[in-house]
């Protein structure tokens, strides 16, 4: 695969199967294969021109150009055989898990379509075995399949392929229903409703409305000089038992037996199972063993504690807090799996928050905000994530439309910063515009004198042909105009041929701030309309004299520097 440009991000989805690309066959519906000849013929999830145009080899798909950020290109991986996730196993997951280690390199985001049983259990295994994540990996499906008129696949998988195209939130995620959850903090709480998926003790990570809203504070910390780590030797032996009134001590026992390694009770409210001594002496009896327990509510929020006298204290179980069974299991499964480990050093593991499953009690999730403006507090955020890491995939996809933001708002030390860390000058938005012409559209004198002492090209041109001398005269920023004309802005020919209509609109309602503007930026004021007068004509006739005095006052002195181009 070639190297993606600045302005392209090229993803691996990988589709195991559910109910997404599912067909129905007899009666009931089965995981469908050609998911990619479909995606092919839906506009929304190929540029079939772009693709032409820009030469694609066949594997890669484009989306459509987003309205800002790079473009997302895809590569569809289909796994053999695909499956329902009510079939899917650990050995599965350790199949995407290498998936994703081979293409490691190659590609910027992985998004998986994988089906919605289990895919809390899979974004949960997924996000234990792999460790030192830099890249989103994204885990979609749906509800009703792609190919059925009313569906919440297509939303879903655009919104998972533009989420982890578009940004860098390195983590196993689980993006449904608009919401980019923590793939280890979700739980599937509807087998209908499109919102099936719900992150009980913890807010979701982005939102995606008509604009997509990232909780930064909530998105992991990345290690950048660490190198991604994929734990493939998980232990199968765990299993999970949820207590119910009057649980007999016998079946307990009969559960907790070798080959069982490690099991998550599913207890009561805070924590609490019945405190017969019967089933708490089977309960001993197997921590004696070596079996690990943790011990995980059956409420869906809230955290284990240990308050009531009937909270299973004494027989060494781990407290899981605020983790779903789902995550608490893969965590299970993961710890045991490691290599040569005492059982101390295991439960140890089991009680720390390793992948941002569980909050601990003592977590400040409340640290006081950097001081600044919200931009800039955006900013500092960033780079505490980014840290000193040396990703070119940093600048690929956050770089350009911070950068954009930060010359928008005027923000000159933030801007700054983000050069020395090496974000590209020449980034353009989706309309083709400049750094300079953002800042110049917004009358930003300050930025505009940056990127000027820093060589930006001064009469680049957007998708539109205007330039940033145009849109701070459209602004009437004087300041700008100023700055932009010394550093050598021109009107184009055609840009003086086009203002002797604005011209005559201006003189005819006496708009002198406009006119002033157009006069600064080197317009000739003689320049007729498209009904051939000229400003001048317009004023005289209006009689307005304070316009003919600043017309023929701007027409004596004359551009202020360079001539037109
Ligand atoms: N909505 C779904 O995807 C359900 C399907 N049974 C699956 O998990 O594969």
């Amino acid at each position: 695969m070639a190297r993606a440009s600045g302005s392209e991000r090229h993803l691996l989805l990988i589709y195991t199967g559910g109910t997404l690309g599912m067909q129905s066959k007899g009666g009931v519906l089965v995981p469908g294969p050609g998911l990619v000849t479909l995606l092919r013929t839906l506009p929304m999830f190929h540029d079939k021109e772009f693709a032409q145009a820009q030469g694609l080899p066949d594997h890669a798909l484009a989306l459509p150009p987003a309205s800002h950020g790079p473009r997302v290109l895809y590569t569809v991986l289909e796994c053999q055989p695909l499956l329902d996730s009510s079939d899917m196993t650990i050995d599965d997951w350790i199949r995407i898990a290498k998936i994703i280690e081979r293409h490691y390199e190659q590609y910027q985001g992985f998004v998986v379509i994988h089906g919605t049983d289990t895919m809390a259990s899979g974004a949960s295994m997924l996000s234990f075995m792999l460790e030192n994540l830099h890249k989103p990996v994204i885990l979609t499906g749906a509800q009703v399949p792609i190919r059925v008129l009313w569906n919440d696949a297509r939303e879903n998988l655009l919104g998972a392929l533009l989420v982890a195209g578009q940004y860098i939130i390195p983590e196993v995620c689980l993006f449904m229903n608009s919401q980019l959850f923590r793939g280890n903090r979700v739980t599937k709480v509807d087998s209908q409703k499109f919102e099936a998926f719900c992150s009980p003790n913890l807010s979701p990570l982005a939102t995606v409305g008509a604009d997509v809203t990232i909780a930064w504070d909530l998105v992991r910390k990345v290690k950048w000089k660490d190198p991604l780590v994929v734990h493939s030797n998980m232990e199968h032996d765990v299993a999970l038992l949820r207590l119910y009134p009057g649980i007999p001590a016998s079946l307990v026992r009969a559960f907790l037996q070798p080959p069982l390694k490690g099991v998550v009770l599913e207890t009561f409210g805070s924590g609490n199972g019945p405190s017969k001594p019967d089933l708490l002496q089977e309960l001993r009896a197997a921590a004696q063993r070596g079996l690990i327990m943790v011990n995980c509510s059956q409420c869906l929020r809230g955290s284990v504690t240990p308050g009531y006298a009937t909270s299973l204290a004494g027989a060494n179980i781990v407290s899981g807090l605020d983790m779903t069974s789902e995550a608490a299991l893969a965590k299970l499964s993961y710890v045991l799996g490691l290599p040569e480990l005492s059982l101390e050093r295991r439960q140890e593991l089991l009680a720390k928050d390793l992948r941002g499953e569980m909050t601990l009690p003592t977590a400040d999730l409340h640290q006081s905000s950097p001081p600044g403006s919200t931009l800039g507090q955006g900013v500092a955020r960033l780079f505490s994530l980014f840290g000193c890491q040396e990703e070119d995939s940093v600048q690929d996809a956050v770089m350009p439309s911070l950068a954009l933001a930060l010359a928008h708002a005027g923000e000159l030390e933030a801007l700054q910063a983000l050069m020395e860390l090496g974000s590209d000058l020449r980034l353009k938005d989706s309309n083709g515009q400049t750094l300079l012409h953002v800042a110049a559209r917004n009358g930003r004198d300050g930025v505009v004198t940056m990127l000027l002492h820093r060589g930006m090209d001064v009469n680049a041109r957007d998708r539109d042909g205007l330039s940033p001398l145009l849109l701070a005269v459209q602004g009437r920023h004087r300041e700008c105009i100023r700055l932009l004309r010394k550093a050598g802005a021109c009107l184009s020919p055609q840009d003086l041929k086009d203002a002797g209509t604005e011209l005559c609109r201006l003189a005819s309602r006496a708009d002198m701030e406009g006119l002033q503007a157009w006069g600064q930026a080197g317009a000739d004021l003689q320049q007729p309309g498209y009904d051939g007068r000229s400003a001048l004509c317009v004023a005289e006739a209006a009689g307005n004299q304070e316009v003919l005095a600043l017309l023929r006052n701007l027409a004596l002195v004359g551009p202020e520097v360079p001539p037109a181009i």
